[in-house]
């Protein structure tokens, strides 16, 4: 263990107040807490709520008020006035630019990426009635959902996590879906009835990850923070976020993606990832799926592979 001196400080860590923001930056500056002992870094933490317009505009479907970035622009921006040090996001809410200065200091160790969903009575997905009633308000979940069968009827459902699960009862629908990782991170997976086989439902980019945004310019917090990075989850994230610019998605279009190592070499890691863009009516699902160890070039051949299937189509008309 190596004791190196440094100065003192408190980090200001910005998380917007969700209970699942609020539980994901707590379990984040725990292992940083950590880190910081075990290698005398001496920092002490201290946590700054932030609300952001997505907090605010509850009622409204996400994709109707330009999803991109909604939950990240007010705590990017109090990094940038140093207001605060550090903000802990769930990486498939981080646009896939960031801004001059700020950068993404480290990608811990992702956990589940799927999509799960819970039933009434907790029947299995492939059990549920024709003509079943699924809320939820992802396009992407949506679109792979109705492709599956067709027969769903699609809710729109918006809100926190628990909220959602309410309207499961008070909405009378047959199922919700959401992402596994939530329900994991907020120590209710004994809600969930069945995970959603990624052939069925392509998890969105970065799903199951949290990326720690802080300045470019602050050495000391890039210190600690290149400590909790996880190299393989950085470098599927790197791949999927590349897909996710170079067909210049954000959540308006149903866009998932996956990557995972397949392999280990002189030449690195392997990675294998598969990209996916479908009409919002499930009436057309694209998807392609290639190997490489170079995660943007793997990205951008799968977003190219999709393009050649048509995939610009379906951005046109819904006008990306
Ligand atoms: N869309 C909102 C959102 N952003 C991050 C998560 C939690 C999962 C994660 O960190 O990937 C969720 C909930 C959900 O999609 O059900």
């Amino acid at each position: 263990m190596q004791h190196v001196s440094r100065e003192a400080r408190t980090i200001v860590v910005g998380t917007r107040q969700s209970a699942l923001a609020l539980t994901q930056t707590g379990h984040v500056i725990e292992a940083l807490r950590q880190i910081s002992e075990a290698h005398g870094f001496g920092y002490e933490f201290e946590i700054r709520k932030i609300v952001t317009k997505g907090d605010r505009i509850l009622d409204v479907t996400l994709s109707k008020v330009g999803g991109k970035g909604l939950f990240v622009k007010e705590i990017e921006q109090a990094l940038l006035d140093g207001e605060i040090d550090l903000a802990v996001h769930s990486m498939k809410d981080m646009p896939s630019e960031l801004p001059e200065g700020l950068m993404n200091g480290a990608v811990p160790k992702r956990v589940d990426p799927r999509d799960c969903v819970i039933t009434r009575g907790g029947v299995p997905l492939e059990e549920l009635p024709t003509g079943a009633a699924i809320g939820t308000s992802s396009l992407r979940r949506a679109s792979q959902l109705k492709a599956y069968r067709p027969d769903f009827d699609i809710r729109s459902i918006r809100g926190n996590i628990d909220s959602r699960i309410r309207k499961l009862e008070t909405e009378g629908l047959d199922a919700i879906v959401l992402a596994t990782a939530g329900l994991l991170r907020m120590g209710w997976e004994d809600r969930i009835s069945s995970p959603v086989d990624p052939d069925i439902c392509l998890p969105a980019v970065g799903q199951g990850a949290l990326g720690i945004e802080c300045r470019e310019s602050d050495s000391g917090v890039r210190e600690l923070l290149a400590l909790l990075d996880d190299a393989d989850t950085a470098l599927a994230v790197a791949a999927e976020r590349t897909f996710l610019g170079a067909l210049n998605g954000g959540c308006q279009i149903p866009i998932g993606a996956h990557a995972v190592i397949t392999g280990r070499s002189e030449h690195g890691s392997e990675l294998t990832l598969t990209g996916m863009v479908g009409s919002p009516d499930g009436s057309t699902i694209l998807k392609e799926i290639r190997t490489g160890t170079d995660p943007q070039a793997l990205g951008l051949e799968v977003a190219q592979a999709l393009r050649a299937q048509g995939a610009d189509r379906i951005l046109a008309e819904l006008g990306s």
